[in-house]
């Protein structure tokens, strides 16, 4: 009797396996992938696997050394073992040349965290390959990020309630979990999902084509990213992966067109499951909608499949899962053609059109009067808190969606005096006024290392946006966006003593028309939107649709007006 293994909490939809054309499909996809540069070379691989080799090493002596501090044996040190493992797109095999290593160093209890930032961070400081170093021991997740042999790598670091961590360990059992702190129990997580989510995709090549591809794909289309509300890396992979149990044998090009199809006919909320979910030893919450109202409130749950399973999409609002949604209909359109060779695979990766879309939108620009450190911090915070703002905007009436961009756009100003301060914060961020800032000095990549510009005080700007799809059918009620805006910039601002000083942080939210918004967002060579003019007197602009981008353009579009809804001194 034939038996194949079942994957996933259903049968699957379709046991075939791929036909020629279907095949011819799939080869050209992965030629298309290589153009897009998905894949290393295999001296790039090579290297992070020589890598890997050498912190592995790193990991165990510095388990012996710690171990020899607290007076043990040397065998006993020795056998204390110490084991590395990676998690993140490294381990799903689906990384390309920028990507970085994320590697969690497994240690048995008697090695504390303070040694890992102590003991550990210098052993990695004598190493002649380390470029960088920057140990974030307070984060949610401590780590250490480092530059090694020119490749990032994120080093967390778990701590297991045994005397010994042998090279055989897994980390597969949940009893494992027993008596360790959140940070660690965090810190483990990624491993842990990552290896399950391996484990239950029947054909794992075919997962990471079709997961390199979905990764382009949703990263072109601007819906990448969970601080913004979209799916980030881990829950796009189980999106595929719930796929590929479906179709168990088909091939990547197939998995492809058949995941925007079942996913735009998704019953949501109805979750996206890899496996039963379970339940455990630890007194942790587990995702379950029949008990957790927040839980119920997930938009498009996807569920990590390693006890406690969560739900990694919690941050989808309704305007993120509609413009997901209406992606996942052009992916259904766009991979309908490329089955019936009317398009190409180039074609599902086009880039978003969200600066050329909306009518209007918010523009929040986070600057700092200081250090990039501080600016860091200050932008760090206000992102984070922009789904809520997003969250406030599509509750009013007349708001259809509030699509945050997915990305943010940063700039470096050295200033003089308070005029130049003045100037940049009245003028940035609309093409109407941008060209009164065009005689400061922009910090570029050509210029950072000048010396004549390190002595100079800077102004930090980064700037997030919002599309706003606005319900225009009633022109007579007004949208009043000025209480969301205010509670928003009211909740950043408070957030710590710190971020008070508005000599130093500010936070300006702008309403901006589409003829307004600034170069910054369009790439150089792309048409920005340019308003059609109907009057006579303006004839001869007639039928330009739009203009390229000049690399410095002082031209101002039209009139509209730009107003700022949430100024520095606004509190
Ligand atoms: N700020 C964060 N807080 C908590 N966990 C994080 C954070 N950033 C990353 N992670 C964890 O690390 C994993 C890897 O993140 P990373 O940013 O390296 O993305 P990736 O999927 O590996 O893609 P890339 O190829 O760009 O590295 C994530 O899946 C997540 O589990
Ligand atoms: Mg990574
Ligand atoms: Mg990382």
């Amino acid at each position: 009797m034939n038996y194949q293994k079942v994957y996933g909490i259903t049968g699957p939809v379709s046991v075939a396996g791929p036909t020629a054309p279907e095949n011819k499909l799939n080869d050209a996809l992965i030629q298309e992938l290589k153009k897009e540069g998905s894949f290393e070379t295999e001296a790039e691989t090579a290297k992070r696997v020589e890598i890997l080799k050498i912190l592995q090493e790193l990991a165990q002596n510095f388990v012996y050394q710690v171990s020899k501090k607290k007076n043990m044996s040397d065998g006993m040190a020795k056998d204390a073992g110490g084991k590395i493992f990676t998690f993140g797109s490294y381990k799903l095999g689906v990384h390309g040349p920028g990507s970085d290593i994320d590697t969690l160093v497994v240690v048995p209890k008697h090695i504390m965290r303070e040694d890992f930032f102590t003991v550990f961070d210098s052993l990695l400081r004598e190493r002649p390959e380390l470029d960088e170093i920057a140990p974030v021991p307070d984060a949610f997740v401590p780590v250490i990020k480092i530059k090694f042999s020119g490749i990032s790598i994120d080093l967390l670091c778990a701590r297991l309630d045994v005397a010994q961590v042998p090279i055989t360990l897994t980390l597969s059992d949940k009893n494992l979990l027993r008596n360790l702190d959140e940070k660690d129990l965090r810190a483990l997580n990624g491993t842990r999902v990552t290896d399950e989510i391996l484990e239950l995709v029947p054909k794992t090549s075919v997962f990471r084509i079709a997961l390199r591809a979905i990764k382009i794909w949703a990263n072109r289309r601007g819906i990448y990213g969970n601080v913004f509300g979209f799916p980030g890396g881990v829950a796009w992979a189980m999106l595929v992966a719930r796929i590929c149990q479906l179709y168990p044998n088909a091939c990547s090009a197939v998995i492809l067109n058949r995941f925007f199809k079942i996913y735009s006919e998704w019953k949501w909320p109805q979750p996206v499951v890899l496996k039963p979910i379970e339940d455990g030893p630890l007194q942790v919450r587990v995702w379950n909608p029949k008990i957790y109202a927040q839980d119920r409130s997930h938009r498009m749950p996807v569920i990590t499949p390693a006890y406690p399973s969560m739900c990694a999409t919690h941050n989808i609002s309704d305007s993120t899962k509609k413009v997901i949604l209406s992606e996942f209909e052009r992916g259904i359109k766009v991979t309908n053609d490329i089955f019936s060779n009317k398009q190409s695979w180039n074609n599902l990766f086009e880039k978003h059109d969200f600066f050329h879309k909306y009518k209007f939108y918010l523009t929040v620009a986070v600057t700092t009067k200081g250090d990039d450190e501080q600016h860091l911090k200050w932008t760090g915070l206000v992102e984070s808190k922009l789904r809520l703002l997003v969250l406030k905007l599509e509750a009013l009436a007349g708001i259809n969606i509030a699509h945050p961009f997915f990305a943010l756009f940063g700039t470096t100003y050295c200033y003089d005096n308070e005029n130049d301060v003045q100037n940049i914060l009245e003028n940035y961020g609309s093409h109407k006024t941008e060209n009164k800032l065009q005689n400061l000095i922009k910090i570029t990549d050509d210029n950072k290392e000048d010396e004549s510009l390190k002595e100079k005080a800077k102004m930090y700007l980064t700037t997030m946006y919002i599309g706003l799809d606005v319900n225009v059918e009633n022109k007579k009620e007004k949208v009043d966006i000025h209480i969301p805006c205010a509670e928003y910039f009211n909740l950043c601002r408070n957030f710590n003593e710190e971020f008070q000083d508005n000599n130093i942080f500010s936070l300006i939210i702008r309403y901006v028309k589409l003829y307004d918004l600034p170069s910054e967002v369009y790439d150089e060579g792309e048409r920005r939107p340019i308003k059609k003019k109907t009057s006579k007197r303006t004839k001869e602009n007639d039928g330009d649709a739009g203009s390229k981008r000049p690399k410095s353009d002082a031209r101002s579009a039209d009139t509209a007006s730009t107003k700022a809804i949430g100024q520095t001194a606004a509190a």
